[in-house]
């Protein structure tokens, strides 16, 4: 939550100066607070644990969050029960008269997939252009971003030989942007992905900034300059468990993977896991919703601006 101190108090050009931030009693009493309004398009095949792994992550702030499960469409999931989608989700259809303060769109499985073959494309493309309008900021993770990406600025992802599976140490690229606050200049996130862009063509993109970047992995964290789409290309809301539970399906499917990088205790898959993420992963989402939603969405979501 913000700071509310006096317009005089010597720390508060301090505070500004850092572009932390705080306010001053005549603002503070001008603000009117209502809870936010959040959906989650939830594109993974494990549905219900991502549910937890992004709710755990949304639940980290003083804030009271509304939130709306969303399904592309109402096609039956191969790995999660229709009743529990009828229970719990709305169709995209049902919520694209509503305007949100934040929206998440997960990963998905597909990066071995032409965009042009997934069978909800034209509808991903009918909610990037939809949220781009009636969302304040959208977080896109992983295939989600690299869709996006593609959607909205024409980068071509580049399918990897080999799966990025692993948890890789990536370099806060400007320490003074909002979406960074608080975190180490070095901080460790994981991935799990064959899609790739490269560095390269994230730099020559317009309108696009680059805060967290890996020697190993390539961007991880990217933003337009008003925050109003944020690109996580790792999934820093993974369970500790979540990798060695890829790992393993795919050994199952007969795809041989190699052992996640930089997760097991000397990469063996026989010791312990290295969970050295988590505390960036809650930071980046409290930070989200604190300098990308709540202190930016106007308190009439009808005053969006478009
Ligand atoms: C081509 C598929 C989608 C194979 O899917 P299968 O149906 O055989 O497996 P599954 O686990 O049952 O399906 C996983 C989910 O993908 C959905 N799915 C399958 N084919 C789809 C299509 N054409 N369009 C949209 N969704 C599709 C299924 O409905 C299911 O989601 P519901 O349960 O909701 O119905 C991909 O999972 C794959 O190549 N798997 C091999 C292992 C691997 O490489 N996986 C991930 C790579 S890493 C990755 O792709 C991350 C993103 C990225 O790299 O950009
Ligand atoms: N990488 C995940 C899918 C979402 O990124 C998987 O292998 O199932």
């Amino acid at each position: 939550m913000p700071i509310k101190v006096p317009s005089e108090l010597p720390a508060l050009d301090g505070l500004l100066n850092e572009n932390i931030f705080a306010m001053d009693n005549e603002r503070a009493l001008s603000q009117n607070i209502r809870p936010m309004n959040v959906g989650i398009l939830n594109l993974m095949p494990n549905k219900i644990e991502t549910e937890l792994q992004i709710l755990r992550l949304l639940s980290n702030t003083p804030l009271q969050i509304d939130i709306d499960l969303i399904r592309i469409d109402d096609s039956a999931p191969k790995n999660t029960p229709i009743a529990h989608m009828n229970a719990f989700y709305h169709t995209f259809n049902d919520i694209r008269e509503k305007k949100y303060d934040g929206l998440i769109v997960t990963g998905a499985p597909l990066g071995n997939l032409e965009y042009e073959d997934v069978k909800y494309w034209d509808k991903m493309i009918d909610l990037m252009d939809w949220a781009k309008r009636n969302v304040q900021s959208t977080i896109y993770l992983c295939w989600a971003a690299n869709a996006a990406l593609y959607h909205f600025f024409g980068l071509q992802r580049k399918v990897r030989a080999e799966k990025l599976s692993g948890v890789f140490e990536h370099k806060v690229m400007d320490e003074k942007d909002s979406l960074m606050r608080g975190f180490d200049p070095m901080f460790w996130a994981p991935h799990s992905r064959v899609g790739d862009i490269p560095v390269s063509d994230y730099e020559q993109a317009e309108g696009i900034k680059i805060l967290g970047l890996s020697s190993q992995a390539g961007v991880y964290l990217s933003a337009t300059h008003d925050k109003r789409m944020i690109f996580i290309t790792g999934h820093p809301e993974y369970d500790s468990q979540t990798l060695a539970g890829e790992y393993s399906r795919d050994i199952g499917q007969g795809l041989a993977p190699k052992v996640p990088v930089n997760y097991f205790q000397d990469d063996n898959p026989a010791c312990d896991i290295l969970v050295r993420w988590k505390s960036h992963g809650n930071l980046l989402f409290t930070n989200w919703l604190n300098y990308c939603v709540y202190q930016i969405t106007p308190f009439d979501l009808n005053e969006l601006a478009e």
